[in-house]
């Protein structure tokens, strides 16, 4: 009933999911949603893509600020300094704000996006706003420029990540709801990205409520790789404040109805 839904807190399982967010959150019905299934033979490659280079300048910085949001951990990041531009994302500038990922109960599973149906063992998102027409970061996410967030694919492999290291060697601290501390080692977000700089890119939503239709996604095409261990231990956060453990073993949203929105390619 509206009720149950209304007390519990939206997450991922079957009584306050994906499939329920639309009750309480009208957006998540939207027309623009995210994640989609990223159908490579309608991605169309868009000669404008390859004009305007997709640049980006972030700044190393420690003592980050990592949160258990409930949901899974954030970075928050906000760097006035760094500077994502070009590609789809016409004459404006974009800011890093936050990074955080999506991961899911086994490594069969986890990303947001997918490719052709293939699920992706976790997906990593950084998080910008539009510092060119918005003062603030909730403000741009009112708008449908607002937001641009790279999507970085993790395939399971034999080595582990430095750069995600540092973050899992954190989460024994930060293992409950509401739980925050520093990072101590130097993040450099460059370091998460992919060598190939291929990507997709779309105009969708937020993936978690309340959903909103502010998001130019740009999903590049090579993953990372991250190790069975790293992610094992992302599954160890506990979704709750207090001693009741329940594990936030996946935090992803199922692809979304791509409808007659364009899905471009640039293969930089
Ligand atoms: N998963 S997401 O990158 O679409 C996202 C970013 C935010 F800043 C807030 C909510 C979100 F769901
Ligand atoms: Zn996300």
């Amino acid at each position: 009933t509206r009720a149950r839904v209304m007390a519990a807190e939206w997450g991922y399982s079957p009584t306050n999911g994906p499939d329920v967010w639309a009750r309480l959150f009208p957006q998540a019905g939207g027309a623009r949603q995210s994640p989609v299934d990223i159908c490579t033979s309608i991605a169309s490659s868009d000669s404008n893509l390859e004009m305007k280079k997709l640049t980006f300048a972030y700044e190393s910085q420690s003592d980050l600020r990592i949160l258990n949001t409930g949901h899974g951990w954030k970075v928050e990041a906000p760097q006035s300094g760094s500077r994502l531009e070009g590609g789809p994302l016409g004459e404006d500038i974009y800011q890093l704000e936050q990074f955080h990922c999506h991961w899911g109960e086994t490594s069969a599973e986890g990303s947001e996006h997918t490719v052709d149906g293939r699920a992706y063992a976790g997906e990593l998102h950084l998080v910008h706003w539009n510092t060119t027409k918005y003062q603030s970061f909730a403000e741009a996410a009112q708008h449908p420029d607002g937001l641009a967030v790279l999507g970085v694919f993790f395939d399971v492999g034999n080595e582990s990540n430095d750069e995600i290291e540092k973050i899992v060697s954190t989460l024994s601290e930060i293992k409950f709801k509401g739980q925050f501390t520093d990072i101590p080692d130097v993040i450099d977000p460059t370091t998460f990205l992919p060598s190939g700089l291929g990507y997709w890119t779309y105009l969708g939503s937020l993936t978690t409520p309340p959903c909103n239709e502010c998001v130019i996604w740009i999903v590049y095409k090579e993953p990372i790789t991250v190790t069975e261990e790293q992610l094992v231990q992302f599954r160890c956060l506990s979704a709750c404040s207090g001693e009741a453990e329940e594990f936030i073993v996946k935090n992803y949203r199922p692809p979304q109805p791509l409808g007659n929105r364009a899905l471009r390619e640039c293969n930089a």
